[in-house]
Protein backbone atom coordinates (compact mmCIF):
# COMPACT_ATOMS: atom_id res chain seq x y z
CA UNK A 1 0.00 0.00 0.00
CA UNK A 2 2.78 1.83 1.02
CA UNK A 3 4.24 2.87 -2.45
CA UNK A 4 1.16 3.20 -4.35
CA UNK A 5 -0.94 6.30 -4.80
CA UNK A 6 -3.93 6.74 -2.04
CA UNK A 7 -5.07 9.81 -3.74
CA UNK A 8 -4.38 10.87 -6.91
CA UNK A 9 -5.81 13.08 -10.31
CA UNK A 10 -4.97 12.94 -13.63
CA UNK A 11 -5.22 15.45 -16.12
CA UNK A 12 -7.43 17.19 -14.84
CA UNK A 13 -8.76 20.75 -16.44
CA UNK A 14 -11.21 23.15 -14.79
CA UNK A 15 -12.99 26.48 -16.07
CA UNK A 16 -15.25 28.55 -14.73
CA UNK A 17 -17.67 30.56 -17.54
CA UNK A 18 -14.83 31.61 -20.47
CA UNK A 19 -11.73 31.24 -17.57
CA UNK A 20 -9.71 28.35 -17.52
CA UNK A 21 -8.67 28.13 -13.92
CA UNK A 22 -6.76 24.78 -14.22
CA UNK A 23 -5.02 22.99 -16.86
CA UNK A 24 -3.58 19.61 -17.32
CA UNK A 25 -3.32 18.86 -13.01
CA UNK A 26 -1.36 15.67 -11.74
CA UNK A 27 -1.16 14.89 -8.39
CA UNK A 28 -0.48 12.05 -6.16
CA UNK A 29 -0.64 11.24 -2.60
CA UNK A 30 0.57 8.63 -0.37
CA UNK A 31 -0.38 7.49 2.74
CA UNK A 32 0.77 9.07 5.60
CA UNK A 33 2.25 12.06 3.08
CA UNK A 34 1.77 15.90 3.99
CA UNK A 35 0.97 17.84 0.89
CA UNK A 36 0.86 21.57 -0.03
CA UNK A 37 -0.62 23.09 -2.57
CA UNK A 38 1.20 27.04 -2.82
CA UNK A 39 0.38 29.68 -4.77
CA UNK A 40 -1.13 33.50 -5.13
CA UNK A 41 -4.48 34.34 -4.47
CA UNK A 42 -7.26 32.97 -6.71
CA UNK A 43 -4.86 30.71 -8.56
CA UNK A 44 -7.46 27.90 -8.12
CA UNK A 45 -5.97 26.50 -5.31
CA UNK A 46 -9.42 25.67 -3.21
CA UNK A 47 -10.72 24.93 -6.69
CA UNK A 48 -8.18 21.68 -7.08
CA UNK A 49 -8.86 21.04 -3.47
CA UNK A 50 -12.51 20.78 -3.85
CA UNK A 51 -11.96 18.56 -6.76
CA UNK A 52 -9.39 16.49 -4.60
CA UNK A 53 -12.33 16.03 -2.52
CA UNK A 54 -14.86 14.89 -5.10
CA UNK A 55 -16.77 17.94 -3.85
CA UNK A 56 -16.56 19.76 -7.38
CA UNK A 57 -16.44 17.92 -10.67
CA UNK A 58 -13.57 18.52 -12.99
CA UNK A 59 -14.40 19.18 -16.89
CA UNK A 60 -12.14 16.84 -17.76
CA UNK A 61 -9.49 14.38 -16.49
CA UNK A 62 -9.96 12.03 -13.46
CA UNK A 63 -9.70 12.10 -9.79
CA UNK A 64 -8.69 8.31 -8.17
CA UNK A 65 -9.17 7.07 -4.58
CA UNK A 66 -6.66 4.13 -4.21
CA UNK A 67 -6.86 3.96 -8.01
CA UNK A 68 -10.36 3.44 -8.56
CA UNK A 69 -11.67 6.36 -10.08
CA UNK A 70 -14.30 8.77 -7.63
CA UNK A 71 -18.06 9.11 -8.17
CA UNK A 72 -18.44 12.48 -10.21
CA UNK A 73 -20.15 14.97 -7.44
CA UNK A 74 -22.69 15.87 -10.25
CA UNK A 75 -23.93 12.29 -9.85
CA UNK A 76 -23.61 11.19 -6.34
CA UNK A 77 -25.64 11.09 -4.08
CA UNK A 78 -23.45 12.72 -1.61
CA UNK A 79 -20.59 14.41 -3.17
CA UNK A 80 -17.46 13.17 -1.68
CA UNK A 81 -16.00 10.15 -0.39
CA UNK A 82 -16.32 8.65 2.81
CA UNK A 83 -12.03 8.69 3.26
CA UNK A 84 -11.82 11.80 2.30
CA UNK A 85 -12.74 14.81 4.63
CA UNK A 86 -12.47 18.30 3.58
CA UNK A 87 -12.23 21.45 6.03
CA UNK A 88 -13.49 24.53 4.42
CA UNK A 89 -12.19 28.00 4.93
CA UNK A 90 -15.17 28.60 7.13
CA UNK A 91 -15.22 25.17 9.35
CA UNK A 92 -18.75 24.92 9.69
CA UNK A 93 -19.62 24.20 12.95
CA UNK A 94 -22.32 24.24 14.98
CA UNK A 95 -24.05 27.13 16.30
CA UNK A 96 -25.07 27.05 20.05
CA UNK A 97 -23.14 24.06 21.04
CA UNK A 98 -20.34 23.03 23.28
CA UNK A 99 -16.95 22.01 21.96
CA UNK A 100 -17.95 18.14 22.88
CA UNK A 101 -21.15 18.72 21.28
CA UNK A 102 -19.57 19.48 18.31
CA UNK A 103 -16.93 16.55 18.29
CA UNK A 104 -20.45 14.34 18.88
CA UNK A 105 -22.60 15.43 15.91
CA UNK A 106 -19.39 14.40 13.61
CA UNK A 107 -19.49 11.14 15.05
CA UNK A 108 -23.26 10.05 14.87
CA UNK A 109 -22.86 7.59 12.65
CA UNK A 110 -20.67 5.44 14.67
CA UNK A 111 -21.31 2.66 17.56
CA UNK A 112 -20.57 4.57 21.10
CA UNK A 113 -17.69 2.83 22.12
CA UNK A 114 -15.87 4.04 18.86
CA UNK A 115 -17.22 7.36 19.54
CA UNK A 116 -16.02 7.91 22.80
CA UNK A 117 -12.69 7.08 21.78
CA UNK A 118 -12.74 9.30 18.32
CA UNK A 119 -13.90 11.82 21.08
CA UNK A 120 -11.17 11.43 23.53
CA UNK A 121 -8.41 11.54 21.19
CA UNK A 122 -9.21 14.13 19.05
CA UNK A 123 -9.49 16.09 22.05
CA UNK A 124 -6.13 15.59 23.33
CA UNK A 125 -4.40 15.25 19.67
CA UNK A 126 -5.92 19.19 19.12
CA UNK A 127 -5.33 20.01 22.60
CA UNK A 128 -9.53 20.78 23.58
CA UNK A 129 -9.74 19.08 26.29
CA UNK A 130 -9.63 22.21 28.79
CA UNK A 131 -12.51 23.80 26.15
CA UNK A 132 -14.65 20.98 25.85
CA UNK A 133 -17.86 22.35 27.76
CA UNK A 134 -17.44 25.43 26.21
CA UNK A 135 -19.75 26.72 23.40
CA UNK A 136 -18.76 27.55 19.75
CA UNK A 137 -19.64 31.84 20.08
CA UNK A 138 -17.23 31.76 22.62
CA UNK A 139 -14.19 30.41 20.97
CA UNK A 140 -11.38 32.18 19.95
CA UNK A 141 -10.54 31.75 16.17
CA UNK A 142 -7.63 29.41 16.72
CA UNK A 143 -10.22 27.30 19.02
CA UNK A 144 -12.77 27.15 16.16
CA UNK A 145 -10.02 26.31 13.71
CA UNK A 146 -8.70 23.32 15.90
CA UNK A 147 -12.03 21.86 16.02
CA UNK A 148 -12.69 22.01 12.77
CA UNK A 149 -10.04 19.70 12.17
CA UNK A 150 -10.89 17.76 14.84
CA UNK A 151 -14.80 17.43 13.43
CA UNK A 152 -12.72 16.62 10.06
CA UNK A 153 -10.81 13.80 11.51
CA UNK A 154 -13.71 12.73 13.65
CA UNK A 155 -14.37 9.58 11.00
CA UNK A 156 -10.91 8.74 11.14
CA UNK A 157 -10.70 9.35 7.34
CA UNK A 158 -7.38 8.44 5.49
CA UNK A 159 -7.16 11.66 3.59
CA UNK A 160 -7.51 15.52 5.27
CA UNK A 161 -8.02 18.12 3.20
CA UNK A 162 -7.68 21.49 4.56
CA UNK A 163 -8.07 25.35 3.23
CA UNK A 164 -6.01 27.39 4.73
CA UNK A 165 -5.97 25.75 7.73
CA UNK A 166 -4.08 28.61 9.72
CA UNK A 167 -5.29 31.90 8.59
CA UNK A 168 -5.60 34.35 11.20
CA UNK A 169 -3.78 32.37 13.98
CA UNK A 170 -1.02 33.88 15.44
CA UNK A 171 2.39 32.82 15.83
CA UNK A 172 2.46 30.07 18.66
CA UNK A 173 -1.17 28.75 17.66
CA UNK A 174 -0.08 28.48 14.27
CA UNK A 175 3.08 26.19 15.25
CA UNK A 176 0.74 24.29 18.22
CA UNK A 177 -1.47 23.37 14.68
CA UNK A 178 0.99 22.37 12.55
CA UNK A 179 2.90 19.82 15.19
CA UNK A 180 -0.76 18.71 16.16
CA UNK A 181 -1.21 17.53 12.84
CA UNK A 182 1.94 16.09 12.08
CA UNK A 183 1.17 14.24 15.56
CA UNK A 184 -2.38 13.01 13.58
CA UNK A 185 0.10 11.83 10.28
CA UNK A 186 2.25 10.29 12.86
CA UNK A 187 -0.27 8.31 15.17
CA UNK A 188 -2.87 7.32 12.07
CA UNK A 189 -1.04 7.72 9.34
CA UNK A 190 -3.10 10.02 7.59
CA UNK A 191 -2.79 11.99 4.69
CA UNK A 192 -2.45 15.46 4.74
CA UNK A 193 -3.32 17.72 1.68
CA UNK A 194 -3.37 21.84 2.30
CA UNK A 195 -3.58 25.01 0.47
CA UNK A 196 -1.64 27.71 1.74
CA UNK A 197 0.04 30.67 0.25
CA UNK A 198 2.76 30.79 3.15
CA UNK A 199 5.61 29.63 2.58
CA UNK A 200 6.97 29.01 6.13
CA UNK A 201 3.72 27.02 6.49
CA UNK A 202 4.67 24.72 3.92
CA UNK A 203 7.87 24.81 4.76
CA UNK A 204 7.67 23.26 8.38
CA UNK A 205 4.88 21.01 7.46
CA UNK A 206 4.96 19.73 3.62
CA UNK A 207 6.90 16.58 2.77
CA UNK A 208 6.37 17.88 -0.78
CA UNK A 209 4.84 21.66 -2.34
CA UNK A 210 3.23 21.90 -5.35
CA UNK A 211 3.33 25.45 -6.82
CA UNK A 212 0.53 26.24 -8.59
CA UNK A 213 0.89 29.27 -11.32
CA UNK A 214 -0.80 29.71 -14.46
CA UNK A 215 -3.42 27.17 -14.37
CA UNK A 216 -0.43 24.71 -14.00
CA UNK A 217 1.71 22.81 -11.17
CA UNK A 218 4.79 24.76 -12.62
CA UNK A 219 7.04 22.96 -10.28
CA UNK A 220 6.65 19.84 -7.54
CA UNK A 221 9.35 18.96 -4.73
CA UNK A 222 10.58 18.66 -1.10
CA UNK A 223 10.96 21.85 0.76
CA UNK A 224 14.66 21.58 -0.39
CA UNK A 225 14.17 20.76 -3.68
CA UNK A 226 12.32 24.00 -4.26
CA UNK A 227 14.85 26.16 -2.40
CA UNK A 228 17.33 24.96 -3.51
CA UNK A 229 16.34 24.04 -7.01
CA UNK A 230 13.34 26.41 -7.60
CA UNK A 231 12.36 25.33 -11.33
CA UNK A 232 12.44 29.32 -12.66
CA UNK A 233 12.25 32.70 -11.04
CA UNK A 234 8.50 32.90 -10.44
CA UNK A 235 9.01 29.90 -8.05
CA UNK A 236 11.86 31.70 -6.75
CA UNK A 237 10.00 35.03 -6.35
CA UNK A 238 6.80 33.10 -4.43
CA UNK A 239 8.95 31.24 -2.01
CA UNK A 240 10.43 33.99 -0.87
CA UNK A 241 13.12 37.27 -1.12
CA UNK A 242 14.92 36.67 -4.36
CA UNK A 243 17.92 37.85 -6.17
CA UNK A 244 17.31 37.72 -9.83
CA UNK A 245 21.17 39.12 -10.82
CA UNK A 246 21.86 40.00 -14.76
CA UNK A 247 24.68 38.40 -16.10
CA UNK A 248 26.84 41.46 -16.46
CA UNK A 249 26.46 41.89 -12.48
CA UNK A 250 28.86 38.79 -12.11
CA UNK A 251 32.59 38.12 -12.28
CA UNK A 252 33.62 35.14 -12.23
CA UNK A 253 36.66 34.86 -10.14
CA UNK A 254 38.21 30.71 -10.59
CA UNK A 255 38.86 28.93 -13.05
CA UNK A 256 36.17 26.22 -11.74
CA UNK A 257 33.18 28.45 -11.78
CA UNK A 258 31.35 27.47 -14.28
CA UNK A 259 31.22 30.05 -17.11
CA UNK A 260 28.10 31.82 -17.22
CA UNK A 261 25.78 31.96 -21.00
CA UNK A 262 23.99 34.59 -21.96
CA UNK A 263 20.75 32.17 -22.87
CA UNK A 264 20.39 31.54 -19.01
CA UNK A 265 19.07 33.89 -16.16
CA UNK A 266 21.06 33.63 -12.36
CA UNK A 267 19.74 34.42 -9.29
CA UNK A 268 20.82 33.91 -5.14
CA UNK A 269 19.15 33.71 -2.11
CA UNK A 270 20.47 36.36 0.14
CA UNK A 271 21.94 34.52 3.06
CA UNK A 272 23.89 32.75 0.38
CA UNK A 273 25.67 36.09 -0.45
CA UNK A 274 29.05 36.18 1.58
CA UNK A 275 30.36 39.30 2.63
CA UNK A 276 33.93 39.77 1.27
CA UNK A 277 35.69 41.95 3.99
CA UNK A 278 39.20 41.66 2.05
CA UNK A 279 40.69 39.97 -1.02
CA UNK A 280 39.01 36.33 -1.02
CA UNK A 281 38.60 34.78 -3.67
CA UNK A 282 35.27 32.94 -4.54
CA UNK A 283 33.54 31.71 -7.43
CA UNK A 284 31.82 34.64 -8.12
CA UNK A 285 31.20 37.87 -6.87
CA UNK A 286 29.76 41.31 -7.16
CA UNK A 287 29.38 44.60 -5.88
CA UNK A 288 27.34 47.54 -4.77
CA UNK A 289 26.47 50.30 -1.92
CA UNK A 290 24.17 49.84 1.12
CA UNK A 291 20.59 51.21 1.20
CA UNK A 292 19.72 50.38 3.81
CA UNK A 293 20.60 48.27 6.93
CA UNK A 294 17.30 46.07 8.36
CA UNK A 295 17.52 44.57 12.01
CA UNK A 296 15.41 41.28 11.62
CA UNK A 297 15.39 39.40 15.04
CA UNK A 298 18.57 36.31 13.84
CA UNK A 299 19.82 38.39 11.04
CA UNK A 300 20.39 41.84 9.43
CA UNK A 301 18.78 42.26 6.30
CA UNK A 302 20.50 44.57 3.87
CA UNK A 303 19.33 46.06 0.71
CA UNK A 304 22.32 46.65 -1.48
CA UNK A 305 22.11 49.08 -5.16
CA UNK A 306 24.25 47.44 -8.15
CA UNK A 307 25.00 48.77 -11.05
CA UNK A 308 21.47 47.38 -12.52
CA UNK A 309 19.33 47.54 -9.53
CA UNK A 310 18.82 46.05 -5.93
CA UNK A 311 19.50 42.84 -4.17
CA UNK A 312 19.07 41.79 -0.89
CA UNK A 313 21.53 40.21 1.69
CA UNK A 314 20.55 38.66 5.16
CA UNK A 315 23.87 39.12 7.08
CA UNK A 316 23.92 36.73 10.39
CA UNK A 317 26.73 38.51 11.93
CA UNK A 318 26.79 41.43 13.98
CA UNK A 319 26.95 43.67 10.79
CA UNK A 320 28.72 47.13 11.72
CA UNK A 321 28.23 48.96 8.26
CA UNK A 322 26.02 51.65 7.40
CA UNK A 323 23.93 52.85 4.26
CA UNK A 324 26.53 54.58 1.55
CA UNK A 325 29.13 52.07 2.32
CA UNK A 326 30.59 50.00 -0.23
CA UNK A 327 29.95 46.12 -0.10
CA UNK A 328 31.36 43.31 -2.06
CA UNK A 329 29.75 39.56 -1.99
CA UNK A 330 31.16 36.16 -2.94
CA UNK A 331 28.73 33.02 -4.11
CA UNK A 332 29.80 29.52 -3.98
CA UNK A 333 29.38 27.74 -7.43
CA UNK A 334 26.97 25.33 -5.89
CA UNK A 335 24.83 28.74 -4.59
CA UNK A 336 24.52 30.40 -7.75
CA UNK A 337 21.18 29.40 -9.49
CA UNK A 338 20.54 28.95 -12.32
CA UNK A 339 17.32 28.86 -14.89
CA UNK A 340 16.97 28.36 -18.87
CA UNK A 341 15.77 32.16 -19.95
N1 LIG B 1 -18.03 28.80 -8.61
C1 LIG B 1 -17.28 29.67 -9.28
N2 LIG B 1 -17.79 30.36 -10.33
C2 LIG B 1 -17.03 31.23 -11.04
N3 LIG B 1 -15.74 31.48 -10.77
C3 LIG B 1 -15.17 30.83 -9.72
C4 LIG B 1 -15.91 29.90 -8.93
N4 LIG B 1 -15.08 29.41 -7.98
C5 LIG B 1 -13.89 30.02 -8.17
N5 LIG B 1 -13.94 30.87 -9.22
C6 LIG B 1 -12.82 31.66 -9.74
O1 LIG B 1 -11.74 30.77 -10.03
C7 LIG B 1 -10.50 31.36 -9.67
C8 LIG B 1 -9.77 30.47 -8.67
O2 LIG B 1 -10.48 30.48 -7.44
P1 LIG B 1 -9.96 29.68 -6.15
O3 LIG B 1 -10.89 29.99 -5.03
O4 LIG B 1 -9.77 28.26 -6.51
O5 LIG B 1 -8.53 30.37 -5.93
P2 LIG B 1 -7.54 30.30 -4.67
O6 LIG B 1 -6.18 30.12 -5.24
O7 LIG B 1 -8.02 29.29 -3.70
O8 LIG B 1 -7.70 31.76 -4.08
P3 LIG B 1 -7.49 32.31 -2.56
O9 LIG B 1 -6.04 32.05 -2.20
O10 LIG B 1 -7.77 33.78 -2.70
O11 LIG B 1 -8.47 31.58 -1.68
C9 LIG B 1 -10.81 32.73 -9.13
O12 LIG B 1 -10.65 33.66 -10.17
C10 LIG B 1 -12.28 32.64 -8.72
O13 LIG B 1 -12.91 33.87 -8.82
Amino acid sequence: MNNTALLSVRNICKQFDEFEVLHSIDLSVKKAEIHAIMGRSGVGKTTLLKILAGLIAADSGTVLYQNIPLENPDEALIPGHEELAYMAQDFRLLKNRSVEENLKDALLAYNDNFAEEQKTLLLKLMRLEPLKDKRIELLSGGEKQRLAIARAMATQPEVLLLDEPFTQLDKSTRQLLMDALKEIRAELATAIIFVTHDVNEAFYLADYIHILEDRQIMQTGTPQQIYQRPGNARVANLIGLFNQIPINEINENRENATLLMETEQYGVWPDKLIMLTGTEEMDYSLKGVVKSVNFMGAFFLLKVETSTGFIFHANQAQFSGKSGDEVAFGINNEDLIVFDS
